[in-house]
């Protein structure tokens, strides 16, 4: 038995894994292909190689959805395999910290406490902090002082916005947009300008390449893709104005959650985000000026983080080394073996 500590962020496009033996951050896709129904065939970074491109016998997909495990039994091996993979032998009777959204019901809390808690790694201990609180510790922030702190977490499939004071969430809100949203905008448009059919990947391309949130600058990029009355592979040039239109909706869309929790904020908390501005995270934070669209539509400074998919976990492996900082933590379980 060891006794390591690791930090959880299961978010639904990546795992990120801290180790404290080990001092590193374990970074890959939340992915598991699963060969005829049952062999777990490849997990994380090789399995999302095998996404869209599998046979029929291989069921390539992502065990997580809207920030929430979907399917228990996938995550459980994913977690296991990606954890026996990067830490050797420092498992077993290991503790774990782990995050989850504010705005989760009880059901889906104690799905990710329970995929830890009941793997075959038998873990001595597993708490849980909000994602949130995790977030602005990762930033740097003291998130045990009585000022107010807005964390705007934009991911994958969820964009969680929360207001931070003595180390809790004061007002939270969790919306179902994040960046697998502005791919489906882009496959949409593609589908309606150009009788054109682009996968998952082609269409998360085109955004890191040339998403941007205002001002945004003349390029264009090429996507391979299928002409949809043809039924033959083409390629296309795409305008980068073109993904400006496609993801605009959604954008305003963040901004308009943005707006009404600043609306519920109380006044004293409110005066310490206008002096700070808000704090900007998650993956989909590296889209092209989305600070200065924050500022133009609330009229507050954006901070924008680097590696921004990490401040999460970050905050995690703060915690795990600041005794003080474990205060945050809460449902505390401990498991006994016989
Ligand atoms: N350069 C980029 N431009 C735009 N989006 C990006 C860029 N790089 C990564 N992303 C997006 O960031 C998202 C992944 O971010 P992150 O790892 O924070 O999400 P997650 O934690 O897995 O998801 P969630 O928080 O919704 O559970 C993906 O949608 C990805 O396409």
């Amino acid at each position: 038995m060891t006794n390591n500590v690791f930090g959880v962020d299961l978010g639904t496009c990546n795992i990120k894994i801290y180790d404290r033996h080990a001092d590193q951050i374990y970074k890959e896709k939340n992915i598991i292909a699963i060969a005829n129904k049952k062999d777990v065939f490849a997990i994380g970074d090789e399995a999302f190689e095998m996404y869209e491109k599998a046979p029929a016998n291989i069921n390539v997909f992502f065990p997580m959805n809207n920030g929430v495990i979907s399917n228990i039994n996938a995550m459980q091996q994913l977690l296991s395999k990606f954890l026996n993979r990067h830490s050797k032998g420092n498992l077993k009777g290991s503790e774990f910290i782990m995050t989850f959204s504010n705005d989760i019901t009880e059901v889906e809390k104690k799905a990710f406490h329970d995929v830890v808690l009941n793997s075959n790694f038998k873990p001595k201990q597993v708490d849980m902090v909000e994602k949130a609180v995790a977030d602005a510790v990762g930033l740097g922030v003291d998130v045990k002082s009585a000022k107010g702190v807005m964390i705007i977490n934009i991911g994958a499939d969820t964009t969680e916005i929360a207001i931070i004071s003595l180390g809790g969430i004061v007002i939270s809100r969790l919306i179902h947009v994040g960046g697998n949203q502005l791919d489906e905008d882009i496959q949409n448009v593609l589908k309606r300008e150009y009788n054109f059919y682009i996968g998952d990947k082609t269409a998360e391309n085109l955004k890191k390449q040339l998403a941007c949130a205002t001002d945004c600058e003349e390029s264009s990029a090429k996507a391979y893709g299928i002409d949809v009355v043809t039924g033959l592979p083409v390629e296309v040039d795409v305008p980068a104005s073109l993904i400006f239109e496609a993801i605009s909706d959604h954008l305003h869309t963040i901004i308009d959650s943005v707006k009404i929790i600043l609306e519920r904020t109380p006044p004293e908390l409110a005066a310490d985000i206008v002096a700070n501005g808000v704090y900007v995270t998650g993956g989909s934070s590296r889209i092209r000026n989305l600070d200065k669209f924050i500022r133009k539509e609330t009229n507050l400074k954006a901070n924008i983080v680097e590696e921004p998919e990490e401040s999460v976990v970050r905050g995690l492996a703060t915690i795990i080394a600041d005794d003080s900082l474990r205060s945050l933590n809460f449902v505390r379980q401990t498991r006994v073996y016989h």
